[in-house]
């Protein structure tokens, strides 16, 4: 039987790491005995320049009929004068709630072999081993907002949070459940010393934490948490936040690997699960070939874990990918003299041939 994935390249180096992916996607999948079939789809800027929307139906329409979605990244300075509602990242809004994809797991994972490319000492790095796990249907992403408009002379605009209990206890739900086969620790992150939505989800998390009592729950505040995953990083297991805080704090982990280019994601919900790097679409390095594509790499490897069941394909690409950082090749992100500085390309096709 054929498995349909659909592929949004998006926008920027979109393009380029989709490209590198493919191959070792497919051959991950047939080596352990999946049969893939893919459909390419336009969403982003991409599509808003082809069919003036960003999401076009039949994009949905695909992903919603898939196996899973693989996505590149989308927008760039091109649109960024475009309506509020036309943006290219309603492209990816639109998909995360259409999808019901409330849950978005953002492994940090520093081996030896990359601790060195990292701003931060080896040894506050090396070991890192971190799930963030991020709401990703509501919160301010998703709530009401008023754009600039003049109100008795002044300007002024506003972005409404909201999260309702169930919205968070099956976030907090799913942070448990991992951490249940990890070392069975989770951070819930919060602002729940100013802010009505985190004192909700505060309340929730304890409630819903109490149900796994193998798991031990402490909570922080996410200013302090900034700072910790850069003091104390290897002092966290799983991390769970709100949409707006998991973004933010999910760049800032990257520095823990050396470039957000290393990171993958996993967007879950009860249907389609959809794959993309962390990053964005990376306009200033765009079309030169020297984009980092292990992000998106890996999440074709979460991608087969998650979607497809196929956990040992899944760690042949773990493996690929280590084995090859391990040989000293590296894209310029993470180059330093005495390695061997390979292009987009070049680094995929040196995982395809370890598969
Ligand atoms: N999921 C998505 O599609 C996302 C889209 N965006 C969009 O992407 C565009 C650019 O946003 P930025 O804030 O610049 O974030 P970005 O993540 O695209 O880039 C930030 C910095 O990281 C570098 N970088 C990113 N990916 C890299 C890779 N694979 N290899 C090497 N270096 C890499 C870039 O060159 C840049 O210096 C914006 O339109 C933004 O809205 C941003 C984040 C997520
Ligand atoms: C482009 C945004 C909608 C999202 C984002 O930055 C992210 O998911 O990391
Ligand atoms: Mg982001």
């Amino acid at each position: 039987m054929q498995r349909r994935i659909v592929v949004i390249p998006g926008d920027g180096i979109g393009k380029e790491i989709i490209e590198a992916t493919l191959p070792i996607l497919t051959k991950a999948a047939k080596t352990h005995g999946l049969n893939l079939g893919y459909t390419t789809c336009l969403a982003g800027g991409a599509a808003i320049d082809a069919y003036g929307e960003p999401l076009p139906q039949a994009t949905l329409d695909a992903a919603r009929q898939a196996d899973a979605v693989l996505l590149g990244a989308v927008g760039g300075p091109k649109w960024d004068s475009v309506r509020p509602e036309l943006r290219p990242e309603k492209a990816i809004l639109g998909l995360r709630k259409e999808l019901g994809l409330f849950a978005n797991l953002r492994p940090v994972k520093v081996s030896p072999i990359i601790a060195p490319y990292s701003s931060l000492k080896p040894e506050v790095v090396t070991g890192v081993d971190i799930l963030i796990v991020r709401e990703l249907t509501g919160g301010v992403y998703f709530g009401q907002r008023q754009e600039a408009a003049e109100v008795d002379g002044i300007v002024s605009a506003w972005d409404m949070e909201v999260y309702s209990q169930p919205e968070v206890e099956r976030i907090v739900k799913v942070a448990c459940q991992a951490a249940q086969g990890r070392k069975g620790k989770v951070t819930s992150v919060d602002k729940a010393n100013v802010l009505a939505t985190s004192r909700l989800w505060r309340k929730t998390a304890t409630e819903t934490a109490a149900g796994f009592p193998e798991v031990a729950l402490s909570h922080m505040y996410v200013d302090n948490c900034a700072m910790q995953l850069v003091l104390a990083p290897k002092s966290f297991d799983v991390i769970v936040t709100s949409n707006l805080f998991g973004d933010i704090l999910t760049d800032e982990a990257a520095v823990l690997t050396g470039s957000i280019g290393m990171l993958p994601s996993a967007s879950l919900g009860q249907g389609t699960g959809l794959y993309e790097p962390i990053h964005g679409s990376a306009p200033d390095i765009a079309g030169q070939g020297i984009a980092n594509p292990v992000g998106t790499i890996l999440s074709a490897a979460m991608l087969l874990r998650y979607s497809l069941g196929a956990d040992a394909a899944a760690e042949a690409i773990e493996n690929a990918v280590q084995a090859v950082l391990e040989d000293g090749y590296r894209n310029a992100d993470l180059y330093r003299p005495g390695m061997t500085k390979v292009s987009t390309s070049e680094m995929a096709g040196l995982i395809l041939a370890k598969l």
